[in-house]
């Protein structure tokens, strides 16, 4: 099997790379590594020369595209290859195409039967999903599946590293700047708390932070606004939220989802706050079994303050494929209305895991 890769050397292309080498994915497999920019300079893993990531010609030749490259390519590229006949599987982080008709967005955890059956069918593109629903799935999947779910909301706290790499040094500088603005106070612990916080809103409010990447300033602060406008009010973000799941789960009759996205200064760790509305009263103990039991990277967190703040985390989930669900308790509007929050990183199941998976079940049908 000839396998493609392109935005391999961005940062969900990295990330995907060290998991396919930590699983020994490229073994039996042809890699062929691809830029758009540095053609022709050597290729990691000892594969060669890098490729030119616009030649058709090349890209016609393997049996699958593995791409992290973003929308801008895949829109430019996807609609030629297809075009001069290619025949292979598209594998794609990016969102251009996931939500074609002909197109199957990959969670295989949460929806293997409907990648199985779109392989049946002859369904070539294969898209990861956005960040924070794949998490959401990956958490609350159990619930999804058993068909409890009236509606849910989400209510996100997004990481930098969902803008991109960029944003995650611009997080960073910023908290240096706030930090630089009232340093010479914090190494008095005699000092006013509030004369550090007046120079942190000051350094805030002084147009003199590093922002050319998020526009606003984070660090100290948070942006309830993601991704662009849409329609009602709703950012595009809270508009994938529906949609995608839906589309996931391959919904015929689909569940309201709806809430809102905000970017919080975490660095690669996805949180949401669940409230959810069952469908009937389901004791907590079941429920509890249906989220712990769904997937072996699902860890229900007991709903103790202690539990909570150790294993709840961003800090607890970063750079693993844990997903951590807790806060899971009975709300007092009633007996159907659920509390639950989960958290992951949005690089991993949230962006490169559910790609890697997909060439690995290529793998076993070839
Ligand atoms: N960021 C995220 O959280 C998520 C992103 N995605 C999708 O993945 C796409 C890629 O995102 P992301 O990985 O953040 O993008 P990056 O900006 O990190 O990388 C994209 C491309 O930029 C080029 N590049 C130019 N300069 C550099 C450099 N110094 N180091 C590394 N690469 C460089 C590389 O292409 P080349 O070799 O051709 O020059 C690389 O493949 C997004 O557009 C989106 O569609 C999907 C889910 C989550
Ligand atoms: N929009 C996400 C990241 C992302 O790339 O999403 P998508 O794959 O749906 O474009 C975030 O900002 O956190």
């Amino acid at each position: 099997m000839k396998v493609g890769l392109i935005g391999w050397r961005g940062m969900v292309g990295s990330v995907l790379l060290d998991r396919m080498r930590e699983e020994n994915d490229l073994e039996g497999v042809e890699p062929v590594f691809f830029s758009t920019s540095q053609a022709g300079r050597k290729a990691p893993m000892d594969a060669g020369v890098l490729e030119d990531a616009s030649d058709i010609e090349k890209l016609k030749k393997l049996d699958v595209i593995i791409t992290c490259q973003g929308g801008d390519y895949t829109k430019e590229i996807h609609p030629a290859l297809r075009q001069a006949g290619w025949q292979g599987y598209w594998i794609d982080a990016a969102s251009a195409l996931r939500m074609e008709d002909d197109a199957v967005i990959i969670l295989d955890p949460v929806n293997r039967n409907v990648i199985d059956e779109a392989l049946e069918r002859g369904v070539k593109d294969f898209i990861g999903g956005n960040c924070t629903v794949s998490l959401m799935l990956m958490g609350l999947g159990g619930l999804f599946r058993a068909g409890l779910v009236e509606w849910a909301t989400s209510m996100t706290y997004q990481a930098a590293s969902g803008a991109g790499a960029p944003n995650m040094r611009e997080l960073l500088a910023q908290m240096g700047v706030l930090h630089g603005a009232a340093s010479d106070l914090l190494a008095d612990p005699a000092s006013a708390v509030l004369e550090i916080d007046r120079r942190v809103t000051e350094a805030l409010r002084s147009g003199n932070m590093p922002v050319n990447e998020f526009g606003y300033p984070l660090a100290g602060s948070l942006l309830p606004w993601i991704d662009r406008e849409v329609e009602d009010g709703q950012s595009r973000e809270e508009w994938k939220g529906c949609a995608e799941t839906n589309k996931i789960l391959r919904n015929s009759n689909p569940i309201p989802i709806d809430g809102i996205c905000v970017r919080v200064g975490a660095m690669r760790c996805h949180s949401q706050a669940l409230t959810i509305k069952l469908n009937k009263d389901v004791p907590i103990a079941d429920i509890e079994n249906l989220l712990a039991n769904d997937n072996e990277w699902v860890e229900l967190v007991p709903n103790t303050k202690a539990d909570t703040l150790s294993r709840l985390t961003p800090a607890y989930a970063t750079g693993t494929l844990r997903v951590p669900v807790g806060r899971v308790r009975k709300m007092k509007m009633g007996g159907q209305y659920l509390s639950a929050f989960t958290c992951g990183d949005q690089l991993l199941w949230g962006a490169a895991e559910p790609l890697r998976r997909m060439l690995r079940i290529l793998q076993q049908r070839s």
